[in-house]
């Protein structure tokens, strides 16, 4: 195969001649008149090229064909160094290549475009768009026609673009059109959007594979549509913690070559119903006020997050609560050991082989029959009580523009584990400096009052008593409800066991909004008792809850952190070296 793919040439890019060679992996040019110390080789990965035309083309501003006989242009992937964050942001290069003839410039082509074929069997070649218009600062529309819409032409990809008029749509389609054809499902948007996605694509797979969402202890089905992030949202933190910056050229890039990261899903449970999933923040106390204050705050933008945290910060709340958890492997990893999930991620490649043994490759991952919990040692369930600030799980790490290495900076992706955050009732003013540590690099663990703990499913419940107290949380939580109907998409679009069972919830949810609305009245005064749960941005309209990780339930187009620090080191090295250390592979 290599062999056959092979192809060698001089070839002219201006009036600089080359010599260019094509293996099975990378296309590479070499000024050919300079003497050996003073050439400079360029080598782009083929799975890293984005399309191949013949002529002389530009696409930006605006594509421009000069339809020559012996020239051919190739796009492919240039990485530069964000000044803000840690990851890489990938831009679209172009050569423009002449050939001495038209046959040898039909010979390059075919051969690229073959091994475009042979080396990226993940590029997708139709994709469904969903466009959140209203998302972070209203620019989805704009975002990607203007900046993704012109490369997935490049690359050839046709799309069918949905621009969303409300909430939830995105989901119920994903829950119930005909998406044969698809290769995977692209939103444009925030993490709410993803959210959207993400509930869509897993309930339809259980669907289709017979499983029941609702039962805590069921092996839920991999997806097999990849998700593609467009950042234009106001978080946007799976995106940023998945791709390591907010770009949305970076992130079409990584769609066009069928990039693939898998990731872990928290799934969350009340009383043995669904209660949603989470990738990133399950989040009581301090996350759950500063979400249900900045719902009153929407308009003003990405924003109210700054501003409700400050005005929850300085009511200076804290809540009792149980929290029981069933720790993970510490041999495996530890949330303190300092470390960081990149690309290629060794920790994460080993939950590969252990969640999906039976596979080598990833097309016949999502065939296999596997049991998360059969084959690893099962740990002690441990339960600690008493006042918390703040109980946050995440999969990830979480990072964010506010928190460039997140919540947990030592998280993974796709470990099948997620880390458990406990932040015990302290001084506000500790509280704030634990708080101020998630802007810079200084360890937010490593403070007295706060346990970080790598578990694989956690228990919350309120001490005895407290549940019938009465409280703003569940005001709150009446008024998100009736914001959000909940779960009314569900007696929609399920079947008749999740209709059953929507029932239950609704029947579950009016009760809690009688005793509320009888009790409030007597102890508005009091300092509430009890939070909300925030999960990836939504509220949660259960205290009680069963979370449990999912390994690898969905993949997305992209591949995880690329270290900007090691792009550095390669930078200084020879030519020959910094070929090879920029393909990552
Ligand atoms: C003093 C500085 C404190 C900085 C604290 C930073 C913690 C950042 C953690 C971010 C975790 C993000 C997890 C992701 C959540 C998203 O799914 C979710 C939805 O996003 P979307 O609207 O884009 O759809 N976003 C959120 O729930 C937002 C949570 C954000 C919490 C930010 C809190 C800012 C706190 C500012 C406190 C200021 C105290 C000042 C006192 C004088
Ligand atoms: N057309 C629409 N109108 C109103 N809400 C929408 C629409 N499309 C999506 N949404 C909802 O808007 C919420 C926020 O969207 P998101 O794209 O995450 O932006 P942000 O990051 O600013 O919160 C999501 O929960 C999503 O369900
Ligand atoms: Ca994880």
């Amino acid at each position: 195969m290599e062999t056959d793919l092979r192809l060698e040439s001089s070839l002219w890019i201006g009036n600089k001649r080359y010599r260019a060679v094509l293996t099975g992996w990378h296309l590479k040019w070499t000024e050919a008149d300079k003497k050996n110390g003073d050439k400079k080789t360029v080598s782009v990965p083929v799975a890293e090229v984005v399309g191949v035309e013949n002529g002389r083309v530009e696409i930006l501003p605006q594509k421009s064909v000069e339809d020559t006989d012996k020239d051919f242009t190739v796009f492919y992937i240039k990485r530069s160094r964000s000044r803000s964050t840690y990851g890489l942001l990938w831009s679209l290069g172009r050569t423009q290549f002449s050939c001495p003839s038209r046959v040898l410039r039909d010979q390059w082509t075919n051969h690229l475009r073959t091994a475009l074929k042979t080396h990226s069997p993940l590029r997708p070649h139709r994709l469904l768009v969903f466009i959140n218009p209203f998302g972070g600062k209203k620019k989805g529309r704009e975002i990607y026609h203007s900046l993704v819409a012109p490369l997935f032409e490049l690359a050839g990809i046709s799309s069918h673009v949905i621009v969303t008029e409300r909430a939830n749509q995105a989901r119920d389609h994903l829950l119930k059109k005909d998406l044969t054809g698809f290769d995977g499902v692209v939103c444009v948007g925030g993490d709410g959007m993803f959210s959207e996605v993400l509930h869509g694509l897993i309930g339809r797979t259980q669907q289709e594979a017979g499983l029941c969402e609702t039962d805590p202890a069921v092996t839920l089905q991999p997806c097999p549509l990849h998700i593609g992030i467009i950042p234009a949202g106001s978080t946007d933190c799976v995106c940023y913690a998945t791709v390591g910056v907010i770009d949305p050229v970076s992130s079409a890039l990584h769609i066009i070559i069928g990039d693939s990261q898998p990731l872990d899903v928290c799934s969350v449970h009340h009383a043995s119903t669904l209660v949603r999933y989470s990738v990133s923040l399950v989040g009581y106390g301090f996350y759950g006020d500063v979400l249900a204050e900045s719902e009153k705050h929407r308009w003003m933008g990405p924003l109210r997050y700054d501003y409700s945290g400050t005005v929850v910060y300085l009511s200076n709340r804290s809540y009792a609560g149980i929290v029981q958890y069933l720790p993970a492997d510490p041999l495996l990893s530890s949330p303190k050991d300092k470390t960081r999930c990149l690309s290629g991620c060794n920790v994460c490649s080993r939950s590969t082989e252990r969640l999906f043994p039976h596979t080598s490759d990833s097309g016949s991952l999502y065939s296999s029959h596997f049991s998360q919990y059969s084959n690893d040692s099962e740990g002690e369930w441990v339960s600690v009580e008493g006042r918390f600030r703040c109980v946050s799980i995440t999969c990830m790490s979480s990072s964010c523009a506010r928190s460039p290495l997140g919540l947990s900076p030592s998280a993974h992706l796709a470990d099948g584990t997620g880390d458990l955050i406990l932040v015990w009732d302290t001084h506000p003013l500790s509280f704030l400096k634990f708080l101020y540590r998630h802007t810079s690099t200084q360890d937010q663990f490593d403070l007295p009052f706060v346990e970080v703990h790598r578990v694989k499913a956690v228990r919350f419940s309120l001490p005895d008593g407290r549940e019938e107290e009465v409280h703003e949380g569940i005001g709150e939580l009446n008024r998100a409800i009736e914001e959000r109907e909940y779960v009314d998409t569900v007696s929609r679009n399920g079947s008749q066991q999740q209709l059953a069972q929507s029932v239950v919830e609704r029947e579950t949810m009016n009760e809690h909004k009688t005793v509320a609305s009888i009790l409030c009245g007597l102890c508005c005064k009091k300092t509430p008792a009890v939070s909300v749960w925030n999960c990836d941005g939504e509220i949660l309209p259960f205290t009680e809850i069963f979370c449990r990780i999912h390994g690898q339930l969905v993949r997305l187009y992209a591949r995880g952190i690329e270290d900007g620090a090691a792009m550095q080191n390669c930078s200084q090295e020879s030519d020959k070296n910094k070929s090879r250390c920029i393909t990552y592979k």
